[in-house]
């Protein structure tokens, strides 16, 4: 997998208090992300959860997959998932450049299939403990903008909104989770499928 010329532009630190994000656009060579973005969309690993909040079982407004050894259950509580799916070489060739450009090491993948303008995920946090005390999630998107934002959770006034374009890079990293919330918003727009590839490392059981 080939960098693009943009990687020589040095990335952008949306968050640098209370925890760290960072942006890089254009990571891959367009030909590479547009493949890599059709062999996901068209292959028959996609599935809609259910989620329980407030003891009532919900659909999930999204389709997910996940890739590597492990998988969380979205309940919170940690269970290997029996429903993961091996990496693929364009994966695996992603995953190593992504290491590469953050310093960081992943071995799995929970991958998001936004399908059109009412597909989205609320507000949370990616605290699970099996990812760490600082979990560290490299978010890589494909396919539509889509609009991401952070909230602070003790100061309500802080809000960080970013449209995540194709083929950008966004780095959570540092004490984040502990101190911020992320959601990708629904849209009455009429918009093409997104693909988000949310890279992490779980601690072994
Ligand atoms: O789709 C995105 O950009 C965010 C997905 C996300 O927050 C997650 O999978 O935990
Ligand atoms: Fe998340």
């Amino acid at each position: 997998m080939t960098l693009s010329l943009f990687d020589d532009e040095p990335p952008i630190e949306l968050i640098n208090s209370d925890g760290m994000v960072t942006c890089w656009q254009q990571l891959l060579l367009e030909d590479e992300a547009s493949a890599l973005f059709s062999e996901l969309l068209n292959s028959p690993i996609w599935r809609q959860e259910s989620i329980t909040i407030y003891k009532q079982r919900h659909l999930q407004p999204r389709l997910t997959a996940w890739f590597g050894d492990y998988g969380v259950s979205a309940e919170g509580g940690y269970q290997k998932l029996y429903k993961t799916v091996e990496f693929t070489p364009k994966l695996l060739a992603l995953k190593a450049t992504i290491e590469t450009i953050t310093g960081y090491r992943f071995n799995c993948v929970l991958a998001n299939l936004y399908r059109d303008g009412q597909d989205s995920v609320g507000y949370h946090a990616d605290n699970e403990r099996i990812l760490g005390v600082n979990p560290v999630i490299a978010s890589y998107s494909l396919g539509e903008t889509r609009r991401f934002i952070l909230k602070h959770n003790q100061d309500k006034l802080q809000k960080v909104t970013c449209e995540l374009q194709h083929n950008s890079l966004l780095l959570m990293h540092g004490v984040l989770q502990h101190h911020w919330q992320h959601c990708i918003t629904k849209t009455q727009r009429s918009v093409a499928p997104r693909i988000n590839l949310t890279f992490r490392l779980i601690k072994p059981f």
